[in-house]
């Protein structure tokens, strides 16, 4: 008897339109299989009819050769199936015994003191560090991923699906992700690994399946180039890297001056930071996610009231003005966390496509709305960034990850602009997609438009950044050129000044890091 898992001629419909046409799909025992495709292309589709969150139009999901039917992800995990989430499904004022106590497939565990036995005994053996009384909302993402990896294998799981887990990791979360997701295919446990870096799939794959438009167009070499992925993906040659002239900047049209910035809890998060943006250039903030540019980004907007300092947007001091206002007075802004900052789900596309002018011509004149403008604004920004979308009067929560974040950057690229607040813009983008994207922001530079860009990804530093600014724990370590090598950055970005930085890089054997 065949082992290991099948999906086979698996499709899925959403109303008239097919999301998942057909789809063959082999995952064997000791194997991590990647599976690729571009945004919309129906990978997490497959993957949420697999573990029993959608139901099934045809086809079946063969187990050790025996067709099973899933209900809902009980069944899925009674069967043996895990799926690892990006948007964790944990509960945060919970301890880590308690969610796993929660997690289970045959009710929950009653006995608490063997789950924590349960919880450090898996950890050991997967080489997942937790602390099993610490609470979900305590812990860094990365390890409340390595949770929602435990619960799975509390379950017994066989097979385990990761959507995306490292869109919202650290580098070093990453490399740990990796090293896990090796031992547990050294185990015997059969994965499906679903990402947009092609890094990643290089480091890792052992079969690669390609999706488009819902179907399967090819299988890779795990061996093959990002160049060769790229294109099997997208369906023809990407451009990996934007060419970019040097910048041209004018005169500072954002100013910074000893900006201090609490979190809720009373915490410093922003300590005392200057820095201007010129008109004409991009200035990247690189750093270790939670060292304070997200809040940073939050107080240039005007989500967080600063402490003390002043934030100036072409002369005018915006430091205390509420988000609709700085807005309106031309800063455009692409939040870190689309599902909570970016959109409002239960509004269409087209609404959410002018959610920053949606009281302005040629959107509403007086109180009235003129849907004709908004419509047609949606059609033509549709077409211009290449949203997948069945219709724009569809509900915004009916697109993809990756085409979500697509709208957002649709919206705030679509207007003059004075400023650019923006972090993380191409997460969960695929690689056709990004090309687009950084060639948008570029053009956004060199319209005039100053651009402070927060990532956590040194490949988009690299691209892009005029200029850097790295962050560590609140402060500004340094302000240097694009060109600085990573592994001076890398030391920036632990807190250590740009010239020792640079001594100690000049004495370390070099070593290849995660972007
Ligand atoms: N609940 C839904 N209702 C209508 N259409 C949907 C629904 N869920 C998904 N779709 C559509 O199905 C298609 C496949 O979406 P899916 O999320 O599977 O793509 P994906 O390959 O995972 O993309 P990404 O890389 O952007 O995450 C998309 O066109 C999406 O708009």
């Amino acid at each position: 008897m065949a082992t290991g898992l099948s999906l086979r001629g698996i499709t899925k419909r959403f109303g008239s339109f097919t999301a998942v046409d057909q789809v063959d799909l082999d995952v064997r025992p000791g194997e991590i299989h990647c599976l690729l495709g571009e945004n919309g292309a129906g990978k997490s589709t497959l993957m949420n009819v697999l573990y029993g969150l959608l139901p099934l139009d045809g086809g079946e999901i063969v187990i050790d050769g025996t067709p099973r039917t899933f209900g809902n992800p009980r069944d899925a995990m009674a069967a043996g199936i895990g799926m690892v989430h990006q948007h964790f499904m944990l509960v945060n004022v919970f301890s880590v015994t308690e969610n796993l106590m929660l997690g289970r497939e045959g009710g929950p565990i009653l006995d608490a003191a063997g789950a924590k036995r349960r919880v450090q005994e898996l950890s050991e053996r997967y080489g997942m560090p937790v602390d099993p009384d610490a609470l979900i909302e305590d812990l860094p993402v990365g390890v409340q991923q390595r949770v929602e990896i435990l619960k799975a294998l509390a379950n017994d799981a066989r097979f385990l699906v990761f959507d995306e887990p490292t869109a919202v990791l650290t580098p070093q979360e990453i490399d740990d992700l990796m090293r896990v997701m090796q031992s547990l295919r050294d185990e015997g446990k059969g994965i499906v690994f679903i990402t947009h870096k092609l890094r990643e799939v290089r480091a890792i794959a052992d079969r690669i399946t390609v999706m488009r438009r819902g179907r399967i167009v090819g299988h890779a070499e795990p061996g093959s180039s990002e160049a060769d992925l790229a294109e099997l993906m997208v369906g023809r040659a990407v451009d990996l890297r934007v060419d970019k002239k040097p910048a041209q900047p004018t005169a500072p049209r954002l100013r910074v001056r000893d900006l201090r910035v609490a979190n809720p809890a009373g915490g410093i998060v922003v300590d005392g930071i200057d820095f201007d943006v010129a008109g004409g250039e991009i200035l990247c903030v690189a750093g270790v996610q939670g060292n304070g540019q997200s809040e940073l980004a939050d107080a240039l907007l005007g989500n967080m009231v600063p402490l003390s300092g002043t934030i100036e947007m072409d002369g005018v001091d915006i430091s205390r003005a509420k988000p609709r206002a700085t807005i309106d007075a031309g800063m455009g802004f692409v939040p870190e966390d689309r599902e909570v900052d970016g959109f409002v789900s239960n509004f269409t596309i087209a609404e959410n496509l002018v959610l920053n002018r949606s009281n302005q011509p040629p959107f509403a004149h007086g109180m009235a709305l003129d849907w004709g403008a908004i419509n047609r604004n949606a059609e033509e920004r549709k077409q211009e960034f290449d949203i997948r979308a069945q219709s724009v009067g569809d509900h915004i929560s009916s697109l993809s990850g990756g085409n979500k974040q697509k709208v957002i950057l649709a919206r705030e690229l679509s207007r003059p602009l004075s400023v650019l607040v923006a972090s993380q813009p191409t997460r969960g983008v695929d690689v056709g997609a990004i090309e687009f994207l950084h060639k948008r922001i570029v053009e956004e530079r060199d319209q005039g438009t100053a651009v402070l860009l927060v990532s956590t990804e040194l490949e988009e530093v690299e691209a892009l950044a005029d200029r850097v600014l790295v962050m560590y724990r609140g402060k500004v370590v340094g302000i240097v050129g694009s060109d600085t090598p990573r592994d001076v950055m890398g030391l920036m970005m632990a807190g250590v000044p740009y010239d020792e930085a640079v001594a100690v890089a000049q004495d370390a054997p070099k070593e290849e890091t995660h972007g």
